[in-house]
């Protein structure tokens, strides 16, 4: 019997600037996160050895191989981390017993829509329910697990600036309809982040700003967007051209209103006036001989 469940939604980047850079290296960064329905799931159970450990996990699912010879997952990270911060704070360790997270890995590994990111978030949510840990400590150690966490914590549209740590709930999205595809090949973050440093390529733009009521509809959205960029896709496609193929696709569906990369890439994304429209889009993308290695995802954005 599985003790405590949740779902780890993939984060969405709509426009993504990298606005400056720290001096640790960090870049720091304005983007608008959403989140779509496509995600992994994971199940909490007490831990059924006695060696001790603080958190055991097994993964299956479509991209299960993808992680299960690493032995360093983000899930165990998260659940040490909370451990030792709760500990610091006072909290009696008696009652934080060992666990064993049970992962379905329905997100490809390594492809801009955070998934990692947001599996460590997963954990720290139902540990923090499980072992009584005050949300202010799972809050304040999320960054430390990778610049994606706070976000994915929250699971909700959100402003993005700092090094993603600063986090402005946005007003209300329209409804629309959204497809995600990815070619099947992982981009690593920092290589990425590696690229523009190496371009020198930080873009002069004046401060942005949301509009006040919100977005009324797919198309005020659209113009909102066509006013940004992702700043990472020019060098994701650099060392990876096939995401040039994903968009050049994706821009040939049938009612396609918008199409970019997310986060580092590769996965692309479209939007739909309707779940519908995305739907029918998938099926036509389907369709293609070139297409059937690609992973792809369709629903309400
Ligand atoms: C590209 C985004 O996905 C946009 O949401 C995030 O900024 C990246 O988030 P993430 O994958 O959780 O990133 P992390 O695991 O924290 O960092 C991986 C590496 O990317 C680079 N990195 C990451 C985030 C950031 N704001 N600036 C960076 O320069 C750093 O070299 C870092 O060592
Ligand atoms: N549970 C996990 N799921 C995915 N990757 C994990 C996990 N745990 C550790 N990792 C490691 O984290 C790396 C980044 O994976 P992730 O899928 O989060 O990348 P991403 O989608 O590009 O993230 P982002 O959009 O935050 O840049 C992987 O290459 C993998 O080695």
């Amino acid at each position: 019997m599985v003790l405590l469940n949740d779902t780890a939604h993939a984060k969405i980047n709509l426009f993504l600037h990298i606005t400056g850079r720290r001096d640790d290296g960090y870049h720091l960064v304005d983007s608008l996160a959403i989140f779509a329905g496509a995600a992994d799931q994971l199940n909490l159970d007490n831990a059924t050895n006695d060696e001790g450990t603080l958190a055991t996990l097994t993964i299956d699912g479509p991209f299960a191989s993808r992680l299960t010879h690493e032995d360093d997952n983000l899930i165990t990270r998260a659940a040490q981390l909370l451990y030792n911060a709760a500990r610091q704070h006072g909290h009696d360790g008696a009652s934080m017993l060992p666990v064993t997270f049970h992962l379905h890995k329905a997100l490809p590994v390594a492809s801009g829509i955070g998934g990692g990111s947001a599996d460590a978030a997963c954990a720290l949510r139902l540990l923090s329910r499980y072992w009584q840990v005050p949300h202010n400590d799972v809050v304040e150690l999320a960054p430390q697990l990778g610049a994606d966490v706070p976000v994915c914590l929250t699971q909700q549209a959100t402003r993005m600036e700092g090094i993603g740590d600063v986090l402005t709930p946005v007003p209300p999205l329209p409804s629309m309809g959204m497809l995600l595809v990815n070619p099947g090949v992982a981009v690593s973050t920092p290589s990425i982040f590696k690229r523009l440093a190496s371009t020198g390529g930080i873009p002069e733009r004046a401060p942005l700003s949301f509009p006040k009521d919100g977005w009324h509809s797919i198309h005020d959205l659209v113009a909102f967007l066509n006013t940004t960029n992702n700043d990472l896709q020019p060098h994701a496609i650099a060392q990876e051209p096939v995401i040039q193929t994903v968009l050049d696709t994706l821009a040939d569906l049938p009612d396609v209103r918008f199409v970019r990369m997310s986060g580092s890439g590769a996965t692309c994304f479209a939007l739909f006036d309707t779940e519908e429209a995305a739907q029918n889009a998938h099926h036509s993308l389907s369709t293609k001989p070139e297409t059937q290695k690609w992973w792809s995802w369709a629903g309400q954005a």
